[in-house]
């Protein structure tokens, strides 16, 4: 087995949990020993394009791959992690590198070990740098391309974990309990700034993130005259303006062109993904319309979500048990009222 050391960075969403995510994908596929992980880094984006910062980190992995099969593999959860190819050198929620590969060098349309532009890169450096056998050649290289680095060339800082994602968030909600007048140290709130860290987690998993992508379409030959309806999807999400949860249902139909249409389980999943961010109703009813105009180029979409809002019922009118709809169509909805009329008939 070859010692391999990747390059990991993250900077569009919740950055840190896509290298934590990416980490534990390598570590349960059975081809692959994670054997070292580095700190993380905070660094300024390099390469001229306009970004967030970046999350960097490094591993040492042990693999049975051969360099072709492991950039298939990396390639994989970089997919399974909403990774897309638009701008080169442009923000992504996960990039991995293969580094080093051993002691090998390759140099072929689809690879090139050592990576190109590894020693150009202090996000690259620093993080094998702390995980890199000093017995292996390319250590003293790095070292040294690292003590003579331009200064202020590219900034790059190791976060401590009181900076990690559940940490902070951890120390934020124990601030707010004890503004409120609590005790965050009483028995029945001791761990509640680690379960909202968790929740935040997941019910916040989208943020970030523009196009919904963990579907499939399928080209039917079906007479494209036929509406698809799925009605009365659940959905929940937080409203940006109070952080307060607002919930509902959401009901979607479509006209499909050319036959495309898309896999029924993967709506739901598309109201998952357009709620799982601080949100509006509005915002939900265009996020799901305008998604799947993307996705299928239909001949026409409808979206109407009935919701239930906690900051109106809650709090200022206090109006329990209002429900508020939202509309919206496109395409063969938006000109022909008789279709449009068949489908909130039948919602
Ligand atoms: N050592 C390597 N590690 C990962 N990908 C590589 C490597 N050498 C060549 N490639 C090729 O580069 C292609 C583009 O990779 P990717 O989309 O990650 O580029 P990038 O992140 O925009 O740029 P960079 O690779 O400079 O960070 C991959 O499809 C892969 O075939
Ligand atoms: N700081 C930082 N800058 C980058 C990064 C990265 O991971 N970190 N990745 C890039 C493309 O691979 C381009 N620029």
């Amino acid at each position: 087995m070859e010692d391999v050391y990747l390059s990991l960075g993250s900077n569009i969403g919740n950055r840190e949990r896509y290298l934590h995510q990416a980490i534990s994908m390598l570590g349960n596929d059975s081809g692959i020993l994670v054997d070292k992980v580095a700190h993380f880094y905070e660094t300024s984006p390099v390469g001229g394009v306009e970004q967030r910062a970046f999350l960097n980190t490094a591993v040492k992995i042990a693999t049975r791959y051969q360099p072709e099969e492991l950039l298939q593999k990396i390639h994989d959860i970089e997919s399974e992690l909403q990774r897309t190819r638009t701008i080169h050198w442009g923000p992504r929620t996960l990039d991995i590198d293969i580094i080093f590969f051993g002691n090998q060098k390759i140099q072929n349309q689809r690879l090139t070990i050592p990576h190109p532009e590894a020693f150009n890169r202090l996000f690259v450096l620093m993080p094998i740098q702390e995980i890199m056998d000093e017995s292996l050649p390319q250590f003293s290289k790095i070292n040294q391309t690292i003590s003579q680095f331009p200064d202020k060339d590219q900034e790059i800082h190791k976060i401590n974990s009181a900076d990690s994602f559940d940490d902070s968030i951890k120390t934020s909600i124990r601030k707010l309990l004890t503004t409120i007048g609590e005790d965050p140290d009483r028995s029945g709130l001791k761990e509640t700034p680690d379960r909202v860290a968790r929740m935040y987690g997941e019910i916040f998993s989208s943020i970030g993130i523009e196009d919904f992508q963990d579907y499939k379409l399928f080209d039917e030959p079906i007479k494209d005259s036929k509406m698809i309806m799925i009605k009365s999807i659940p959905f929940y999400s937080m409203c940006e303006h109070h952080m307060m949860p607002f919930w509902g249902t959401v009901n979607v139909g479509y006209l499909p062109k050319d036959g495309k249409i898309i896999g029924l389980s993967k709506i739901p999943r598309l109201v998952d993904f357009v709620s799982h961010k601080l949100s509006l109703q509005e915002k939900i009813t265009d996020d799901v319309l305008s998604q799947m105009d993307k996705i299928l180029s239909p001949q026409g979409v409808a979206v109407v979500v009935d919701a239930r809002h906690m900051c109106v019922e809650m709090r200022g009118v206090k109006k329990t048990g209002s429900v508020t709809r939202t509309t919206k169509f496109s395409g063969v909805f938006e000109q022909d009222p008789s279709l449009r009329q068949e489908f909130l008939q039948s919602i």
